[in-house]
């Protein structure tokens, strides 16, 4: 099978939903972030891998528009992040699953859906988004049950419902599978890939889980700040000679420790 060369296998005429460009981001006086470039193509699967603290969640803000001190260049949807016209545009569900516990799933989302379509005129276009978002993530048996009394996964099945409310184009999903068990991680991926395949979405998804890497079709490998690939699983396999994504990750990591061990100064 011919290699694939890096870059290039999901084809350079693929429209971009994100694209950064020196991308540098200070928390505190700390940079999180160390000058990079990307692109996530769209209406994909793309996945943002790497450690825990190695600035996943501070470059989903940053795309989102909720990060202070970015620097460098971010588009989003063909305008600058954090443009107000992206409001609309973007589902942001962050890690811990934003609902009122003391309200059921269905109560939730009317909650959210009167804030998004406000006014007594939208009442049917309310009811019509609602049922779509509970139907979407699987939930219409559990609609009217208390979300405090919810599992973890549906739980998170409401945040996520929640953020399909707006019909949003960028779907940004901070690890939307962290501590559940594998049978419902793989039915919240199978159900991202049917978003993104029956709406065109563009999803951004984070998990610190190497195995998930295979479920994308596109992958950046995120490590202390910096982007180690930007590809797609296969490409990644095929470039490193390795069976898994997870190994290939491992020698990017060695590869960048040597580079890194070289450049440094002998005193
Ligand atoms: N408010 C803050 N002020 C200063 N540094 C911060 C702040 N929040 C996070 N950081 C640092 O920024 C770095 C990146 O954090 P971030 O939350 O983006 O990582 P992550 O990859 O999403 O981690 P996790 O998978 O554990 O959520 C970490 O080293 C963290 O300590």
């Amino acid at each position: 099978m011919a290699q694939v060369p890096a870059g290039t296998a999901e084809g350079s005429t693929t429209a971009v939903a994100v694209a950064a460009h020196d991308l540098t981001v200070l928390r505190g006086d700390r940079t999180v972030l160390r000058g990079l470039d990307l692109t996530v193509p769209a209406g994909r699967v793309t996945g943002l891998l790497g450690p825990s603290g190695c600035g996943k969640s501070t470059l989903m803000r940053a795309i989102v528009g909720s990060q202070a001190k970015v620097g460098g260049t971010l588009q989003v949807l063909g305008r600058p992040a954090g443009d107000p016209t992206l409001r609309s545009r973007i589902g942001y569900v962050t890690q811990a699953p934003s609902v009122y516990d003391d309200l059921t799933v269905r109560q939730n989302l009317d909650y959210f859906a009167a804030v998004l379509l406000p006014g007594r005129a939208r009442r049917q276009e309310r009811r019509t988004v609602v049922d779509r978002a509970v139907d979407d993530v699987d939930l219409a048996s559990h609609a009217d049950s208390l979300a405090g009394r919810l599992s973890g996964g549906q739980r998170s099945r409401v945040s996520l419902a929640v953020a399909l409310l707006g019909t949003p184009e960028l779907l940004v999903l901070d690890e939307p599978t962290v501590g559940l068990d594998p049978v419902l991680r793989r039915d919240l991926w199978n159900l991202f890939h049917q978003i993104a395949a029956d709406r065109g979405t563009t999803l951004l998804v984070s998990s610190h889980v190497m195995d998930e890497a295979e479920r994308c079709h596109r992958l950046l490998l995120m490590r202390e700040g910096e982007i180690l690939a930007d590809d797609t699983p296969e490409a990644l396999r095929l470039r490193n000679d390795t069976p898994t994504v997870e190994e290939a990750f491992l020698r990017l990591v060695d590869a960048a420790a040597a580079r890194a061990a070289h450049e440094e100064p002998r005193s």
